[in-house]
């Protein structure tokens, strides 16, 4: 191996390539999409708005924005046949599985599937975008055995998603909250699923193909799992009282705790300030302030013991919760906000492609000859 680079584990601290969609800037704990400051959008823009930015480049103008949710409130119902075949899963199934089975079988339905032009595949983003909170709201309504809602045209995404799940719109804080939890989800440089779906597209595989695998990626704990492990862990705790010991018990014994780290900041995450203010104003306004006691107190105690920061998934779990969502929906609603994030990677890596392909060091057996079956 000794021509060859040889990789930290983890591909830790390498850069596998270029691109112009998102800057994670650790030292300054910053995020930029496409240039902006997501502070910035987050106050000033809709997730409608972020979600054009990322696969364009710019920020639209009244008639582009109009033009693009106009398509994607066209795009936001699903098939008879995929509502069937939603109405088979089994009902106690994780939504990540049945949201990863609905965008496989979109993609079955796409009879453009291997065309990748980019105005098809700008085409399949929108319809992603649209379809995707239908599947997650079609999967929970029949996991609870409720008929299903049908999207309406007339809402946002934000307010179409709460209407298909609970058959109502929230007060607008609320909506204004989840929208602000979708933009600072929506993108993040070469986070591991984000990186599923460079390496899927890499092969030429189509834009289904890599979402599916991004949302298997995505499930896992030490990425978006993580901020469904949040809320279960804060309601393990259950009260502020035992949340500084659950801590140093937890430390103690080497736990990995959940929504602390990350690969990329070390000093904490450009995105928690923002969403920290919005679950602080969701606690005030539900009222349920304890989780954000205890949440405080966690964080309080693993930063003066251990230095290690909480990432985005740590605020955003309760602010879930308190919107009234179960917590397997979580990572769910994180799908609905990166299918921005990687489809503009997965066209950025089809407008520039070489097929990923590492090297490993080999550390098996020696050669060796096959023993005959009657003899082994
Ligand atoms: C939106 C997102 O995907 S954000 C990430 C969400 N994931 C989580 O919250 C899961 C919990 N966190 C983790 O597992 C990790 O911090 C990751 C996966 C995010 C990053 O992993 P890495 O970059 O490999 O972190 P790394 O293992 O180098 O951590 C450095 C040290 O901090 C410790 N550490 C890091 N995160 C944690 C944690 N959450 N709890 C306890 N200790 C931790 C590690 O054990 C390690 O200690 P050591 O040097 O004594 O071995
Ligand atoms: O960047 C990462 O490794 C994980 C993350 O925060 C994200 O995907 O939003």
């Amino acid at each position: 191996m000794s021509d060859k680079i040889i990789a930290p584990k983890g591909l830790a601290g390498v850069i596998t390539d270029d691109t112009a969609i998102s800057k994670v800037m650790p030292e300054s704990n910053s995020l930029t999409y496409r240039g902006y400051r997501v502070q910035d959008l987050c106050e000033t823009c809709s997730f409608e708005e972020v979600a054009f930015l990322m696969v364009n480049g710019e920020l639209p103008n009244r008639t582009e924005l109009k033009a693009f949710t106009d398509k994607e409130r066209d795009y936001r119902r699903i098939s008879d046949d995929l509502k069937a075949v939603i109405g088979k899963f089994p009902k106690d199934a994780h939504p990540m599985d049945t949201l990863r089975t609905g965008v496989s079988f979109l993609g079955m339905e796409d009879k453009r599937i291997w065309d990748d032009s980019p105005a098809t595949n700008m085409d399949k983003f929108i319809g992603l975008l649209a379809r995707i909170p239908t599947i997650i709201a079609a999967s929970y309504r029949h996991g609870k055995g409720l008929d299903l809602i049908d999207p309406d045209k007339n809402m946002t995404i934000s307010e179409n998603f709460f209407n298909m799940c609970f058959g109502k719109v929230p007060a607008k804080e609320v909506i204004k909250a989840f929208d602000v939890s979708l933009i600072l989800y929506a993108e993040h440089s070469f986070n591991a699923s984000t990186f599923a779906t460079r390496v899927i597209t890499s092969t030429t595989s189509d834009m289904y193909s890599a979402v599916a695998g991004g949302i298997g990626a995505l499930k896992g704990p030490l990425h978006g799992g993580a901020n469904e492990q949040v809320m279960h862990m804060i309601k393990e705790v259950a009260e502020p009282a035992n949340a500084k010991e659950w801590m140093l018990d937890a430390l103690a014994n080497k736990k990995k705790v959940m929504g602390f780290g990350h690969r990329v900041y070390r000093s904490g995450d450009s995105r928690v300030p923002t969403m920290k203010k919005y679950t602080e104003k969701m606690a005030s306004f539900t009222g349920e302030e304890k989780w954000m006691e205890i949440a405080n107190i966690l964080e309080e105690t693993m930063v003066s013991e251990k230095g290690i920061y909480p990432n985005l998934d740590f605020p955003a779990g309760p602010a879930y919760y308190m919107m009234g969502f179960e917590i397997d929906m979580f990572t769910p609603i994180f799908v609905m906000s990166r299918i921005t994030g990687w489809c503009a990677h997965i066209m950025e890596q089809r407008a520039d492609n070489r097929i990923i392909r590492p090297l490993s060091a080999y550390i098996g057996s020696a050669e060796r000859d096959v023993t005959p079956m009657e003899k082994r």
